[in-house]
């Protein structure tokens, strides 16, 4: 790289902080009015200091063990950042680039980018553990970014130090819910590279979903709403996030939500849904479960929102505690999971279902299961774990959707200390190694990278693993349970999962039934019903009530019935005994009495006339001949995908 070599073009900002820095060496202040206000703001606070503009850069350098310890009190950053780390290295790196990752005391985590474009001035100030704070370093972008909580662009001689003139930078701060910084996003380059334009904004948009990643992580526990004027920007970095507990009081707001909701944090943080959007928590969630989006009402306008997370909890009072037979069971976190007596309840299909995953387990073959979102799969998958000879063992799951495909390899097959540049002292143990003599839950196994399904599909015949950057293969031994709500098979026939690990999984495929179709549906509500009760009361659910529960199509499952039971619950007074109409929302209580039911309610009134799969389509022919014809309208009030219509339709041919 030849500095030397810069165009010899000087603008007329860049004349002005010429004219700044020869004033402030002459005079000994900062002239006011010359630089850009924040620039200005910052050499002051930087002369305030003590620093002198014509210091060397006096960078310490930390040991190898400080930097190890500085990473790993820094991994939740380092890996949600780690998508958007990879990708603006794709775009820039071949121009000259350098992206950085700084905590939020301004110290480098790491720096990505081609080598070529670091002289040895750059390596030495851009390494890992070289701190930039702004009352060490004077104006920079990364220190400055932390100081002001803003993205900042510092442009050459922009920079307080001299020593610091021949970088260009472009920093924006990584915030958390309550918008505290924990770090900055940063790309450089050398400033004579005309090459890579300033790219603000790409910063700027990817502290966005590093930011969002990281809401989502830190609220497992509640309802997470993304949410903006837009659906097309709903799921996108430029959408609100809400964190919300079960009753509707707001427990976190990222910054996007109170800019478009026109708020402070203050203002949204600790208040109640009903009392900003007009919506009752019920309802709304009646809405997100059965249209997939809610509507919050606000005097400036409306905005709609979509459902990120539900949380997952599982009554405690239906918790069971694994066997305790071996010397490791006394460590392992308690896993939470009916026995399989409790869970196939009365319905026949599940009873056969996880007496065929229990025989499969117990012969060492593979376990595969299906069903829709909600049903559970995860449920199943530790029941039968528990039940199983490796239940002392771990339970170790993965969502195979939720990794970044980025990270997903490191994380399945760990990784040997020193296996590639910025690799965790130590090396990382991967979650098949961490399932060792217990079984591995690998979730949603439909959205796994086709070349890591060859990776899998190696381990699975042989066995063995070797993790990156390990001479050492280790022998496993491991139960396997896959599943997805998608049609695996349909998904090997259009190419985008392989035949021969759908073959290896598939030992024994077990099909969760929908909830609408389980055949135990009052009895499993009123048991759960009973578990779900925090304070032992023996609840009822009015008759009428209770036919129409049976009734409804339940699209979100049991994880839709869980929340309906939870809110009654909470909506119910201390000295009540029975849940009736008055604890459900208008909302769901419309929506109770207009569903049609394919296979129970409607169908029973039919079925006096043939079988029940006769009434079953007569009814679907009547609700097709309702909406003329229209396909999504029968399915959607039916309460089945448009592909289960179609399928029940050719049946209606046959
Ligand atoms: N048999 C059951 N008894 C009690 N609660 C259950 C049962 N099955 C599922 N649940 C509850 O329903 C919710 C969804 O369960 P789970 O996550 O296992 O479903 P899933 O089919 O894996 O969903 P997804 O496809 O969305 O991952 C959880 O809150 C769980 O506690």
């Amino acid at each position: 790289m030849n500095k030397q070599s810069s165009s010899c073009l000087i603008t007329e900002s860049e004349q002005s902080v010429k004219n700044a820095r020869k004033h402030l060496v002459q005079e000994g202040e900062v002239p006011s009015g010359v630089l850009r206000s924040e620039i200005e703001d910052s050499w002051l606070r930087s002369v305030e200091a003590g620093l002198n503009c014509e210091s060397p850069l006096d960078l310490e350098n930390l040991s190898r063990d400080s930097i190890a310890d500085l990473k790993a009190k820094n991994r939740p950053l380092i890996e949600a950042s780690h998508p958007e780390v990879k990708q603006l290295v794709e775009y820039f790196s071949s121009v000259g680039g350098l992206v950085m990752l700084a905590d939020a005391d301004a110290t480098i985590l790491g720096v990505k980018g081609e080598q070529r474009y670091l002289d040895s001035q750059m390596k030495y100030a851009l390494q890992p553990g070289a701190n930039w704070k702004e009352d060490l370093r004077g104006t920079n972008a990364v220190g400055t970014a932390v100081v002001d909580r803003t993205p900042v662009m510092i442009t050459g001689n922009e920079h307080f130090l001299d020593s610091a003139g021949y970088l260009s930078c472009c920093s924006a701060p990584i915030t958390d819910a309550a918008g505290d910084v924990l770090g900055v996003l940063d790309l450089t380059s050398p400033t004579d590279n005309r090459e890579l334009p300033p790219n603000m904004s790409l910063v700027q948009q990817a502290v966005r979903s590093i930011e969002n990643r990281m809401f989502s992580g830190q609220f497992q526990q509640q309802i997470v709403l993304s949410v903006h004027s837009r659906p097309e920007y709903l799921r996108s970095s430029w959408q609100g996030l809400l964190a919300l507990e079960l009753d509707g009081y707001i427990q976190a707001a990222n910054e996007q939500v109170c800019q478009l909701l026109n708020r402070k944090r203050k203002q949204l943080v600790g208040r109640n849904l009903e009392e900003l959007f007009g919506v009752r928590p019920e309802a709304l969630l009646t809405d997100l479960h059965r249209k997939g989006r809610g509507q919050l009402r606000t005097r400036s306008g409306d905005f709609v929102c979509e459902l990120l997370h539900f949380p997952n909890s599982f009554p405690a009072s239906i918790a069971k505690a694994p066997a305790k037979t071996s010397r490791t069971a006394s460590k392992l976190p308690e896993i939470e999971a009916p026995d399989l007596v409790e869970l196939a309840g009365l319905d026949a299909r599940l009873q056969k279902g996880v007496r065929m995953g229990s025989r499969a387990l117990a012969h060492e073959l593979p376990v595969l299961i299906q069903g829709e979102t909600g049903t559970g799969k995860e449920v199943m998958a530790k029941s039968l774990h528990l039940d199983s000879r490796r239940s002392s063992g771990p339970f170790i799951a993965v969502n195979c959707a939720s990794i970044p495909e980025g990270l997903i390899e490191s994380e399945l097959f760990g990784y040997r200390e020193g296996a590639f540049t910025g690799s965790r002292k130590g090396g990382m143990v991967g979650r098949l190694e961490q399932a060792q003599s217990g079984t591995l839950f690998l979730d949603e196994i439909g959205d796994m990278p086709l070349a890591l399904q060859a990776r899998l599909l190696r381990v699975l015949q042989e066995r063995t693993i070797a993790p990156l950057g390990g001479a050492d293969e280790i022998a496993l031994d491991i139960a396997v349970i896959c599943a997805s709500h998608r049609d695996l098979k349909a998904l090997v026939a259009e190419g985008s999962f392989r035949e021969d690990l759908y073959y290896r999984l598939n030992g024994v495929c077990l099909r969760i039934p929908a909830f609408r179709d389980r055949t135990d549906k009052q009895d499993f509500i009123s048991h759960f019903l009973h578990q779900l009760t925090p304070d032992g009361r023996q609840i009822k659910i009015a008759d009428e009530l209770m036919l129409q529960l049976e009734g409804y199509h339940w699209p979100g499952n049991i994880r839709q019935l869980e929340t309906t039971l939870r809110v009654a619950i909470a909506f119910m007074e201390p000295d009540e005994l029975v849940i009736d109409s008055s604890h459900i929302s208008d909302d769901f209580l419309e929506e109770l009495s207009s569903s049609k039911l394919p296979v129970s309610g409607a169908i029973q009134l039919n079925a006096a006339n043939g079988t029940l799969k006769d009434a079953e389509l007569m009814t679907i022919q009547q609700v097709l001949e309702q909406h003329e014809g229209n396909i999504s309208a029968t399915a959607n009030e039916l309460g089945i995908s448009r592909a289960t219509l179609y399928r029940k339709l050719k049946q209606l041919d046959e």
